[in-house]
């Protein structure tokens, strides 16, 4: 599909990975690119990569190893766990690249050392900024500064910016560097299999599609509660928190594919101008009724004893981060006028709940004589791991006039690759259907910043559950 409708674009022959020797990097991005070129289904690629680390090229291969070994971390889902890529198609560029790859150490906000890290790349190159938004705009105004070869492509990592104002200005140097189609902005929900199985289940089942609307839909719920907590991450999170961190990015792009009108193709084009379509209709509710937000105090999560949110090390106790995010947005439109979208996502919790809910409305009358309660019908979508479940009433056994509830359910196998691996296959390919346009990124942030604001001024309070479990939250004592 991708080929027939991007053909004219020019794939890239470099990757050049900015924030190398970064924690993503390492956890995410080279174990998906391993994956993907262990599949065989990438073009001959040259890598090049470059951090602030004064890293020996030993240390960069051995990099390479262990992240094309794919052990899989600790935020790796159990589903993206994969077996070795020993035998694969591609083993024998994998261990091409691992020799042939080269590290180059440089603050590429500084225009002379970007050049002469360019200056490493041949052919069109992917740019992947690996970096946080504001070293990411810096490096781009050097980019401007220096000018690009022919064909390249910037591959930007959410956040994208972090704020409006912020993610305006990205992209204004952004588009003065590449054409908009030349810009991949990362949102590895996208290359999700289980979010991309929201195309299929809507579009190419017409029973969903009449009601698929605020006529017989009560509710929507996305949910993405995670057991992880902090794990070490406390430089970048403490200053985003799951509202910037987790619904201001992949859970708006889960909404937009849930409520989205359906496109005539799949071809990047199409399907963006639906996702921005339904953005621009998109507002948070009042953020004092339709907000909450809260921090993990400690606790256990499994096995593991997990100390309290503002105690995790490198953690600004003050700066009262919110683990745990909760939005109610509307869509102003014909379909779907007046449903509440819940978007949630919190962290340290056990067990972990991932899917998109939907909940239709009860029947108008249910005929006398039919006993039990009738509970509205449901679908439920699941994020992680791949699944599916219809929840119904019906006469079940026993009693042949009293409801029962039943659940038809599926599960289905894994994707072949993991999400970064199908965003890098994108970014290979020149085809920007998975990667974020430019005017939906900030509409993602006006949706979400009368939030934003109201929580930095204090009229929504913090409250705490204890690390792993959802209970009711407190009010955590911030002083
Ligand atoms: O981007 C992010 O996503 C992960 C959740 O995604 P998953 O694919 O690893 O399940 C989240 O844990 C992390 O905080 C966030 O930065």
């Amino acid at each position: 599909m991708a080929e027939t409708v991007h053909a004219a674009h020019q794939e890239i022959r470099t990757l050049l990975v900015l924030g190398a020797s970064g924690d993503l990097a390492g956890r995410l991005l080279l174990p998906g690119l391993g994956r993907l070129l262990a599949t065989g289904r990438a073009p001959e690629l040259r890598l090049v990569g470059s951090g602030v680390d004064d890293w020996d090229q030993a240390q960069w291969r051995e990099r390479l190893t262990e992240a094309f070994a794919v052990q899989p971390s600790i935020e790796m889902a159990p589903w993206e766990r994969f077996p070795s890529l020993a035998h694969e198609p591609g083993e024998a560029t994998l261990r091409r690249l691992e020799r042939e790859s080269v590290y180059v150490c440089a603050d590429v906000t500084q225009p002379a050392e970007l050049r002469r890290v360019l200056d490493r790349c041949a052919g069109p190159v992917g740019i992947y900024f690996a970096l946080p938004p504001a070293v990411t705009e810096r490096a781009c105004l050097a980019l401007e500064e220096i000018g690009l070869p022919e064909g390249t492509r910037l591959i930007i990592e959410k956040p994208f910016g972090n704020d409006g104002e912020s993610a305006r200005r990205l992209n204004a140097v952004v588009g003065r560097l590449v054409p908009e189609e030349q810009v991949h902005r990362v949102d590895h929900f996208l290359g999700k299999s289980t979010v991309l199985n929201i195309l299929g289940f809507r579009f190419a089942n017409r029973i969903f599609e009449p009601i698929w609307r605020a006529t017989h839909v009560e509710s929507v719920e996305v949910v993405y509660d995670e057991d992880l907590a902090l794990e070490g991450r406390a430089r970048y999170y403490d200053r985003s928190g799951a509202l910037r961190d987790m619904i201001q990015s992949h859970l708006l792009h889960v909404l937009a594919l849930v409520a989205m009108d359906p496109p005539p193709t799949l071809g990047d084009r199409d399907v963006r101008d639906r996702i921005a379509e339904v953005l621009r209709a998109t507002r948070a509710g009042d953020p004092e009724q339709h907000s909450r937000r809260a921090r993990y105090g400690a606790g256990r999560i499994g096995a593991r004893e997990v100390p309290s949110y503002a105690e995790e090390a490198g953690v600004d106790p003050a700066r009262e981060t919110e683990t745990l995010a909760e939005v109610t947005v509307f869509i102003d439109n014909w379909r779907w006028k007046g449903v509440p979208f819940t978007l949630r996502s919190a962290k340290g919790i056990t067990p972990t709940r991932k899917e998109v809910v939907v909940t239709f409305k009860p029947v108008p009358h249910l005929p006398v004589g039919l006993e039990g309660t009738s509970q509205p019908a449901r679908v439920r979508i699941g994020l992680g791991p791949e699944c599916l479940d219809l929840e119904l009433d019906v006469n079940g056994s026993g009693d042949p006039w009293s409801l029962d509830r039943v659940s038809l359910s599926t599960s289905f196998g894994g994707a072949e690759l993991p999400a970064y691996g199908e965003v890098l296959a994108g970014v290979l390919e020149a085809d920007p259907l998975l990667s974020v346009r430019g005017d939906v990124a900030e509409e993602c942030w006006r949706i979400v910043e009368p939030v934003l604001t109201a929580w930095s001024e204090g009229r929504v309070p913090l409250g705490e559950y204890p690390a792993g479990s959802l209970a009711e939250t407190q009010t955590a004592d911030v002083s």
